[in-house]
């Protein structure tokens, strides 16, 4: 098989899998996006670079929004929001900081595909992503190896979120445009 057929499998799941997120719980991340003072992203190996991405648009919508684990982020307090994006719902170094975040007094946000797991069960809003997760093997839902759909799909996610955001609050291209770094 060529590069095309695959783009297109790939498309083809994203697809599937993308439609069957519930609407009321991304909308539930949406508001709480809108109401919180700061808001944490957290991930691990390929989806932290879906954090990244994500944290950046928020910064652009003018929201106080930070990656974990970076230099520059803050201390997180009661009230803000923590989202975690793990497949698994089990990276150890992703559930010690989902307890912490829940001891500390934050909304956590779980994104997983499995609202059963270790990280999944801590979350005040749960966003279950039915794809394959990164150990699980031929699940039959995805010819992609280890958690790549998932990983995908979190940022489609977190981009259809940002424009959720954008729909709400009246927010343009343009005006983001004016918050985008002009040190590259
Ligand atoms: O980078 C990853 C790995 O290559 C699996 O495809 C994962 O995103 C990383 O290991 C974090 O795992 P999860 O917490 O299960 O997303």
């Amino acid at each position: 098989m060529n590069s095309s057929s695959f783009t297109t499998d790939i498309l083809a799941e994203l697809s599937h899998t993308l439609g069957q997120v519930s609407d009321e719980t991304a909308d539930q991340l949406v508001s709480a996006m809108g109401q919180a003072n700061q808001i944490f992203v957290a991930g691990g190996g390929r989806s932290g670079f879906m954090a990244k991405a994500f944290v950046m648009r928020m910064m652009h919508m003018g929201l106080n929004a930070y990656v974990v684990g970076e230099t520059v982020t803050p201390s997180l307090e009661a009230g803000d929001l923590f989202i975690v994006g793990s497949g698994s719902g089990e990276t150890g170094s992703l559930l010690a900081m989902t307890e912490k975040a829940k001891t500390i007094g934050a909304t956590v946000a779980a994104v997983t595909t499995n609202p059963e797991s270790s990280i999944g069960k801590l979350g005040d809003i749960h966003i279950t992503i039915p794809a394959q997760a990164k150990a699980e093997g031929a699940s039959g839902k995805s010819i992609q190896p280890m958690g790549s759909l998932f990983e995908q799909s979190l940022l489609v996610l977190y981009d259809a979120l940002i424009l959720s955001y954008m729909d709400k609050h009246q927010l343009t291209s343009d005006t983001m445009y004016g918050t985008h770094a002009n040190l590259e």
